[in-house]
């Protein structure tokens, strides 16, 4: 199967960011994906993280929703949905969601951030918790025969969870990490979960100056079980692609058994 990482500069208009979304899952579909996946935030970089809490969805509803229906649908592929707010059960919070689409145009995965970000070095400082709810549930699903399990940005620094989701074909990491971050620890973070997972690594991120002064770093990414490095894009809008070969994964993995030798 051939997957596609889209990559954004998403802004605070949510109407502009959503058509930019279906353009570039157009583009996907046109260069012959199968599964094309969507960064974090897709929807909205605001100004103020509270600005997700008007967008928040319920399960089910909505317009984010409705758009990443219709274009699986209508485009015939599995639909990573990067992240988008989903009403949570603390009230002034949601949760930072990522909801997988299939061809049919229904909901085949949740899954809800589990790591959410902090950081200060004095000039920038993030601190996700003020508005995000934490999710607790590891998630895989399979696309066609891809068993992929599914992550969103932080979470990339914990190893364990994606532990969790051996062994899989894929990993999903829809991301908007930080310039200063992501120069230092984007590219050797994803191959490294790529080498010692012995599988693909999808991250379709945030990459460039958005409206509310934020720098990503972009650098959206398909790796190989090798820690190959299949495609990338660096900054601006748009879609890398690669396939996804069996044969490969089996190769990996019966070359060096890694997998199979874990102990703890
Ligand atoms: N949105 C995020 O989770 C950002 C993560 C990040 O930049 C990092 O360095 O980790």
């Amino acid at each position: 199967m051939k997957i596609a990482a889209c990559q954004m500069v998403s802004g605070p208009d949510v109407g502009a960011n959503l058509k930019t979304a279906r353009r570039l899952l157009e583009s996907a579909a046109t260069q012959g994906a199968g599964l094309a996946a969507l960064p974090e935030y897709f929807c909205l970089m605001g100004q103020h993280d509270s600005d997700k809490l008007a967008l928040a969805e319920e399960l089910g509803h909505g317009p984010i929703q409705a758009m990443l229906s219709l274009a699986a649908r209508e485009l015939q592929l599995w639909i990573i949905g990067g992240t988008l707010p989903i009403r949570a059960e603390q009230p002034g919070r949601v949760r930072n969601t990522t909801l997988v689409f299939s061809p049919t145009g229904d909901v085949a995965a949740r899954y809800d951030k589990i790591h959410l970000f902090a950081y200060d070095n004095g000039r920038e400082s993030y601190d996700e918790a003020r508005v995000l709810e934490a999710g607790s549930q590891p998630t895989a699903f399979d696309a066609g025969g891809v068993r992929t399990g599914l992550s969103v940005c932080y979470d990339l620094r914990f190893p364990e969870l994606f532990r969790r989701y051996n062994p899989c074909d894929l990993i999903a990491v829809p991301a908007a990490f930080t310039y200063t971050t992501g120069e230092k620890h984007w590219e050797l973070l994803l191959r490294a979960r790529a080498v010692e997972n012995q599988c693909y690594v999808i991250a379709p991120a945030q990459g460039g100056r958005h409206e509310n002064g934020r720098r990503t770093w972009g650098h959206s990414m398909i790796v190989d079980p090798w820690g190959e490095v299949l495609a990338v894009l660096p900054e601006g809008e748009g879609v890398v692609c690669a396939d996804i070969d069996p044969r490969r994964l089996a190769q990996v993995r019966q070359q060096l058994p890694a997998l199979a030798h874990r102990k703890l």
